[in-house]
Parts: C-alpha cells; structure tokens; sequence
C-alpha cells in the first residue's frame, strides 16, 4: 500500500490522529495524489553527489572513513516524517524544509503536549505539509505511518530540564520509550533514522576550563531530561551496530530563534520585560550557555541528514558561549531597560555550570557553518518576533510564571 493510501487509511479509520483542516489552516490531505505525484515521492534514493565539499571528501579519504552510504554521496529523501514537528526546533526545520526543498514531503507527527503548538508549522503548503497528532510511544500509529517514509528525523521530547526536576516520568516515556518505538518501526520498514540530541548529554564543564565537546567527550549527564537523552542517544547507537539501522545522531548546543516556549530563558525574559515584570536570573547567574540560531540548527540538521557518514555522531555548535547574566542584560539593553532591571531567583538544582561545543567536524566534514553570526541582532530578531506575536506566546504565559512561582524561580 502507497503512502498516500495509508494517508487516508489512517484519516478514514484513525480521525483521532488527523488535524482537520479548518482547526488550523494546515490541511490533512486526505485524498490520494497523482500517481506521478507518488511516484516522485517515492522515488528518494542515494545519488552521487553532484558537488562534493572538498574538504569533506579529503577528510573522509584522510580518515579511511570511507562509508559506501554517505561518502561522495548524496541522500535525498522525498517523504519525511518529522517527530516533534509542532514544537520550536521541529517546527523550524519544518519551516526550513518547506522553504529551501519544495520537493519533500513532509508529515509530522506531535503529540501536541504544552509544547507543541499547530500555529508553529500554519500556512505552510498543504501539498506538503501534513500533521498527524499522536504519540511516538504508539506502536499501532507508527505502524500506520512510518512506511513509506523515506526518513524519520526525531525531535520529539520532553525538553526542559526544570520540569524533568520537578516530574522526571514523562521524560523517561517519551524520551526514552518513544526512541525505542520509533527506532523499532524504523528498524522493521528499513527507515533512515537522525535523532536530534543535546550538548547536555556530556555534563557541563568548568567555567575556566578551555575545553569544548567533541564527539569523543564522555557521557556525562547531570539532570533527569539529560540523563534521559544519553539513554536515547545510546539506544540509538546499539540499533546501528546491532541491527545495522541507518542513523545518525546530532548534539546541539541552546537554540534561540522564534516559536519558542515561554518556559525557555530567552522568551521567558523577553515576554516578562513586555509584560512588565521583572526577568528571574538563577543562582550566580555566570552558567555558561552556547548559543546557536534554530536556523543553523536546521541547516545542519538537513546537511547531516541527507550527507553525514551513517552511524556518526556530529556536534552541532556555532561558537556562541555567553553567561546568563550577559544575555540577560544585553535583553535589558535592547528593550529599553536599565541592566540591573531583574531578580536573583533560587538557582535550578544540579545547575550545570558550561557547555560549549567544538564542531569542527561538522565543518570539515559536511561544510557547514553558521550564517546567524551576531547574537546581538538576531536577539534584537526574537525580541521583535515576540512583539508581533503576543497572541502566539501570551495564553502560555501565565500557566508558566505559576509553576516558576511554586518553584521559587
Ligand atoms: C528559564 C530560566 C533559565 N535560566 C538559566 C538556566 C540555564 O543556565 C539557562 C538556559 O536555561 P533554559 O532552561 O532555557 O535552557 P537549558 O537548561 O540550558 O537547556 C536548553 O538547551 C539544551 C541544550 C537542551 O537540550 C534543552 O532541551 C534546552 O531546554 O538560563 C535562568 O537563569 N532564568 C530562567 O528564568
């Protein structure tokens, strides 16, 4: 059965999985396209690569990496099911894929937790864009769903690590159990597989410590949410070597950019200051973070995807190590606020201190690097995205500002 049947298999049969068109401008499609349509679809296979990155191809030949999936070699995915599509990263590269590879297609599954919301991936094509709503933990949906795609890129996850302090259970289901699952049905219909991860698997380093991650740092996780995705990253690791999966993995450092949560520091900041209230610094405020535009993210992501060496792990990072109490104050500046203008709230338990990360193998390798390079303009970016967007972030934020109260942040 093609996928566009079973597109409307599970629209007929499963309506509890399917967004219907007029709840949120985006359109299910439910009805079989054209079989040339299909077919074109269908049809993603490796090709050689047209222009090879020179300094992938030498480093590849330098290392004896030689990998006969990847190297010269191009992957070019037609179907994509994208996990965590409706939440910030997923929902930007879903936004990125849309924009920059008109010819995939992409169907999101989201199980539309707080953190997911359908107006992050509106107005998007509906020839191209489809949204199932469900669970990656539901064995029988993914059966539905997963054949036919070419790849699954995994950004599903419970991600923040305050509310895996408070509740560490969902993190360990969804994170944890729903890899599984997915990894399972990638596994059985032969399904290319990237899991996105976080920097946060190798614990945090010394403030005054030189050294960065790399691919090679050892695990180290400090917080129930991180502890979990090293547990996803080395479940997805043994599916490679055990059962030969196609997958690949990506650490990457904080990501700002629009269509992030309120609970998240940047908005949450941001959206107070516009609120009139008073931005809420943890502990000493010097922790370390390495920022990165959601849009490099993306395009790493894509780069790794459709080039990276199957079974590598790649760090993605764009140099971006700032303290906590120098975004915060230079958020204070570009809103018009004195810089002292915040309170010192209780520090987040376990706190980790730096991340910071070295992708130079991400550069060498697959010639990315970042194009968002001046952190404070593309702040002064969100700043005015969450202006126009008040509709967009204000019925979360007085849910969020309660738990942070009960929490003493
Ligand atoms: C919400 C909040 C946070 N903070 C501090 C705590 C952290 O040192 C820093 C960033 O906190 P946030 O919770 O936004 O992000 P991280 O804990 O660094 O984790 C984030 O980046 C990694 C890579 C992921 O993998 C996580 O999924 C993602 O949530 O600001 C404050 O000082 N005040 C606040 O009100």
């Amino acid at each position: 059965m093609g996928l566009a049947e079973r597109r409307a298999n599970t629209a007929k049969e499963h309506p509890e999985n399917v967004i219907i068109a007029s709840f949120m401008k985006i359109k299910t499609r439910q009805l079989p396209r054209t079989e040339e349509a299909r077919k074109a679809r269908t049809d993603a296979r490796w090709r050689p690569h047209p222009d090879p990155n020179p300094a992938a191809v030498g480093m590849r030949r330098y290392a004896g990496m030689v990998n006969s999936m990847a190297c010269g070699g191009v992957f070019e995915p037609r179907n994509i099911l994208v996990t965590g599509g409706c939440g910030f990263i997923g929902a930007n590269f879903v936004r990125y894929v849309a924009r920059n590879h008109p010819h995939v297609h992409i169907t999101v599954l989201d199980k539309l937790t707080y953190a997911g919301n359908p107006e992050n991936i509106a107005g998007l094509p509906p020839s191209q864009v489809d949204l199932v709503v469900g669970d990656i933990c539901d064995v029988a949906l993914l059966e539905r769903i997963v054949p036919g795609h070419d790849a699954i890129v995994h950004f599903a996850a419970e991600s923040h690590n305050d509310n895996s302090i408070a509740n560490p259970e969902p993190f360990i289901r969804t994170n944890v159990e729903g890899t599984m699952r997915l990894l399972e049905a990638a596994r059985k219909h032969d399904v290319r597989f990237h899991h996105i991860s976080t920097d946060e698997v190798y614990g945090d380093l010394a403030l005054d410590d030189p050294a960065r991650f790399t691919e090679d740092t050892p695990y180290h996780p400090s917080s129930p949410y991180s502890a979990s995705k090293a547990s996803s990253d080395h479940l997805v690791r043994a599916w490679v070597r055990t059962y030969g999966l196609r997958a690949t993995i990506s650490n990457c450092s904080n990501n700002y950019g629009p269509y992030q949560h309120v609970e998240k520091f940047i908005p949450r900041q941001i959206t107070s200051i516009m609120e009139g209230a008073r931005p809420k610094l943890y502990g000493t405020g010097e922790n370390v973070r390495d920022w990165i535009h959601t849009e490099d993210h993306s395009r790493a992501v894509w780069a790794i995807l459709t080039r990276g060496r199957i079974g590598e792990t790649y760090l993605i990072g764009a140099d971006g190590e700032m303290s906590n109490i120098a975004v915060l104050r230079m958020i204070l500046r570009l809103m018009g606020q004195p810089e002292d203008a915040f309170d010192w709230v209780r520090d987040r338990p376990g706190h980790d201190r730096r991340y910071a990360i070295d992708a130079s193998k991400l550069r060498a390798e697959l010639g990315w690097s970042p194009m968002h390079t001046d952190f404070a303009g593309g702040l002064r970016n969100v700043i005015d995205w969450y202006a126009e967007h008040r509709d967009w972030w204000a019925p979360a934020k007085e849910a969020t500002e309660a738990r942070y109260r009960a929490q003493g942040q």
